[in-house]
């Protein structure tokens, strides 16, 4: 069994959640993840989580071949508990580095990397495995999660909102009232990370796209469980 199919498994739904920065992905997946009572991975995190450790070890992050040269060194352990999710590389929780404008402003290159890429979605589908084979099922989020990692996901989700819209709430995140910055910071990594040669984030055809702007975090996550019940109910019938 893998992430690419999940004939023959017991009843844990996967569920796939892409979209750009800000639309709302980890909330929405977190809240969805506990009222399924599904688990719940943020590969963003992922992704910051090796960036960080690439930066604090001094790897010219702007060298792809050096990026490559350390991919597998880091060790990334990911909770994926929705309530209180963690993120620790080589047993030590970064779950608050990992967010500083430092990793966000290299984060988008070094995913662009192809070997970052091959290592963490492996990563990605053994952990998708693992849910999927205990019958808890998971809420996935990211770029590149309904056409990359996990095609064959029972739900698959592209969540969006406008510019102004995700700049708006990120800064009221962040408490800051520069929201044309927040707002330049945004454009400049959907640019990176929607252009990029590797697994841009784009919206396959068969991906719901869901526009949250003007709704409730309350309002999408009631719209998105009730889809994940649903179409649970399809699984479990046919389990
Ligand atoms: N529908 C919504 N209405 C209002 N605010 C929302 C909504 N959805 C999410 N938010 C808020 O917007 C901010 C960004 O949301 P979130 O971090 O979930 O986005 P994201 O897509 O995961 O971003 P990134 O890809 O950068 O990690 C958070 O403060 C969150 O509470
Ligand atoms: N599946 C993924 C998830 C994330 N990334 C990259 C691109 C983002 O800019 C960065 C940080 O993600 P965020 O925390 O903002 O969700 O990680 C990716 O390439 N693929």
């Amino acid at each position: 069994m893998s992430a690419h199919g999940y004939q023959g498994r017991k009843a844990g739904v996967v569920v796939a959640i892409d979209g750009p920065s800000g639309s709302g992905k980890s909330s929405t997946s977190r809240g969805v993840a506990q009222r399924c009572g599904l688990e719940y991975l943020d590969t963003g995190a992922m992704y910051r989580a090796i960036t960080h450790w690439m930066l604090e070890q001094d790897v010219d992050v702007s060298d792809p071949n050096a990026v490559a040269q350390h991919v597998h060194r880091p060790r990334i352990a990911m909770g994926r508990d929705p309530q209180m999710p963690t993120v620790s590389v080589d047993d030590r929780d970064v779950a608050a580095e990992i967010r500083s404008e430092w990793v966000t402003g290299q984060v988008s290159a070094v995913s662009a990397v192809p070997e970052v890429r091959q290592r963490l979605v492996a990563d990605q589908r053994s952990l998708i495995d693992a849910a999927v084979e205990s019958g808890n099922g998971i809420v996935v989020e990211g770029r590149d999660i309904t056409t990359v990692v996990a095609p064959h996901a029972d739900v698959k989700l592209y969540l969006t909102a406008s510019t102004q819209a995700r700049a708006s709430r990120r800064s009221d995140e962040r408490q800051t009232e520069d929201v044309a910055a927040t707002q330049a910071a945004l454009e400049r990594r959907d640019r990176l990370d929607s252009t990029r040669s590797t697994s841009p984030l784009t919206q396959t055809e068969d991906a719901v796209e869901l526009d949250t702007t003007g709704y409730t975090l309350a309002e999408v996550i009631d719209v998105v469980a009730d889809l994940v019940a649903q179409v649970r109910q399809h699984v479990v019938a046919r389990s």
